[in-house]
């Protein structure tokens, strides 16, 4: 790879600032209107400008120590320089590097070795205690595989095509994809591309979904004509789904605390031909208490840690803290107990969380199962990162009484 533009280096830098030291600014969003401010750049451009800027957040907490220091508004293209010099980025020696010292940097990667853990593997102290608090040994291989690059999986969305065909529709606009064995509406991208400007997109024929999250809707075991309520909607991606599950048939009634993602939810829902989708705010306890026994099949996607995804969201590992951790779990408890309530008897739930710790997980419906002996655990799922997916745990459960 190579840094030679210096236009590119300004923009990488600007948006490492944005992400590190401003306010509810996410890598997605900022790289995201960074490259549409740019439209000038080539695909090489965008391909160079997007890795760095990505690696650069995976890796601050190894690069801060190649810098000997913090990172801070002042140092950025310190840490930009050391990032190259680590991974023998070829780079120009632009102004904006003048007065660093390569001597410094340059001696610590000699020594090639790190003091933590935490610095290896480029996350929080506290993170690695907690990872080897909950998973033992095995975290290390889980945190290597979340520092790599996520693939691109679409699905393909059947309530107008089918996977095979999306990889066939894509190839005829130069986007060359693949099917994923064992998951029948998956395709993966053979290399990065911007997706969203297919005609295939604006068609609805697919929506960008990992291949673990595609397994919580076919889990749900939903069935045409059923009323189903997804807890915790977001904006849809498992809501999508299961409209193509059920074939549009059916009512399928998206819930959030959030109006803005459920109208996000609707844009979707239009683009993909989804008609049996209604949204509800959650405003206070009253939607809730209406549902109650009024469903065949709930899913609960619950907020959690993130964990799971670090590959694609690299930048939630400085941006949460144990104490966030603490308070979702708490929130996660209180969603099982109120929402579960929602499920007729007979029904099913799923508990899903994008987390690979177990206290936000089985332990979670341990917890849950313990405390409300009509419900019983049919079949339960972690996946782990370093099975190359994203990390995610889904729990079905059965109503009984
Ligand atoms: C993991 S995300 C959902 C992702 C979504 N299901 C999807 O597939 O795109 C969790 C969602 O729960 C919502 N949420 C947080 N607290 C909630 C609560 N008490 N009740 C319902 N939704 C909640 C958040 O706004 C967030 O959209």
């Amino acid at each position: 790879m190579e840094l030679i533009h210096r236009n590119l280096l300004i923009g990488i830098h600007d948006a490492l600032q944005e992400t590190f030291f401003e306010d509810r600014k996410y890598a997605d969003k900022v790289i995201e209107r960074l490259l549409k401010a740019n439209r000038k750049w080539g695909s090489e451009d965008r391909k160079v400008v997007s890795q760095i800027f990505y690696d650069i957040i995976r890796w601050k907490k190894r690069l801060e120590y190649y810098m000997g220091e913090g990172a801070k508004p002042g140092n950025i293209y310190k840490m930009i320089l050391a990032y190259c010099l680590w991974t023998k980025t070829h780079y120009k020696k632009f102004e904006e590097f003048d007065g660093i010292k390569n001597a410094d940097i340059l001696n610590k990667l000699k020594k090639n070795t790190v003091p933590t853990k935490a610095v290896e593997y480029s996350i929080p102290e506290w993170l690695a205690e907690t990872l080897e608090k909950e998973l033992g040994s095995k975290w290390e291989r889980e945190m290597e595989a979340l520092n790599e690059q996520a693939p691109t999986i679409l699905r393909a969305n059947t309530l107008k095509t089918s996977a095979k065909e999306l990889v066939s529709d894509l190839n005829d606009e130069n986007v060359e994809s693949f099917q994923i064995r064992n998951y029948p509406d998956a395709i993966q991208l053979a290399e990065k591309k911007n997706v969203f400007l297919t005609s295939a997109f604006k068609d609805g024929l697919f929506e960008v979904q990992d291949a673990s999250s595609q397994k919580i809707g076919e889990l749900l075991d939903v069935h045409e004509g059923m009323r189903v309520v997804d807890a915790c909607a977001g904006a849809g991606g498992k809501t999508l789904h299961l409209a193509a599950l059920m074939k549009n048939k059916g009512q399928i009634i998206a819930m959030d605390i959030h109006g803005w993602k459920l109208a996000e939810l609707k844009r979707r829902a239009k683009r993909a031909g989804a008609h049996n989708i209604e949204t509800r705010e959650i405003t206070d306890t009253k939607v809730i208490k209406r549902l109650h026994e009024k469903a065949d099949r709930l899913l609960i996607d619950a907020p959690c840690s993130g964990l799971g995804v670090l590959k694609r969201n690299p930048d939630s590992k400085w941006k949460i803290d144990q104490d966030f951790i603490d308070r979702i779990k708490k929130e996660q408890q209180q969603i099982l107990q109120d929402y579960s309530k929602i499920i007729k008897k007979g029904g099913k739930m799923i508990y899903a969380t994008c987390s690979i710790l177990p206290s936000e997980n089985n332990e979670q419906v341990e917890t849950f199962l313990k405390n409300n002996d009509g419900f019983s655990l049919i079949k339960e799922e972690k996946i782990m990162p370093s099975e190359g997916f994203d990390g995610f745990y889904m729990a079905l459960i059965q109503r009984n009484t």
